[in-house]
């Protein structure tokens, strides 16, 4: 019997890395899906974008800062089949961009060293991520 066909959906996130290293994560807020569980920053692809115009965006509408495209670099992915969709996920790369990072759209926001992010719950999809940014940064 085959499974039943989930949507794949295309969500961009980044690593915002600070000059001490420590690596930008966000926690969702009530009311969201996955609320209270830290996230990357970023969000889904909408028609018509690219994902790196698609994070640039988010990134504003989320932390008020100005990301220059140059500024990402594709790092690593998330593939993973959540209850009634499946999570394509890259995970870029910024260590510039202008502006001050701020609140708008979480309910906190957290600067953590790669090894201690695995103090904070993630959503499942976030586990390869995190090992990843602690073994290679
Ligand atoms: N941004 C982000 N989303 C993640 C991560 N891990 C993870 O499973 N997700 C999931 C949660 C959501 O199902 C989806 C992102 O969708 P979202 O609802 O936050 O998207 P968005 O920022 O475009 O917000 P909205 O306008 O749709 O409300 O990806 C992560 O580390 N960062
Ligand atoms: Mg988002």
């Amino acid at each position: 019997m085959s499974e039943a066909p989930l949507p794949t959906v295309l969500v961009v996130a980044v690593a915002l890395i600070d000059v001490d290293g420590r690596v930008l994560i966000a926690q969702r807020p009530e009311g969201k899906a996955l609320a209270g569980l830290w996230e990357f920053p970023g969000g889904k692809v909408e028609p018509g974008e690219r994902p790196e115009q698609a994070l640039i965006r988010e990134l504003n509408e989320e932390l008020g800062i100005d990301v220059n495209e140059a500024c990402l670099a594709p790092f690593v992915f998330a593939s993973h089949a959540y209850e009634s969709f499946h999570l394509l996920m890259p995970l870029y790369l910024c260590r510039r961009w202008s502006g001050v990072v701020t609140k708008r759209e979480h309910a906190a926001l957290a600067w953590v060293k790669p090894n201690k992010l695995s103090d904070y719950p993630m959503p499942p999809a976030d586990a390869p991520l995190v090992a990843w940014l602690r073994d290679l940064l």
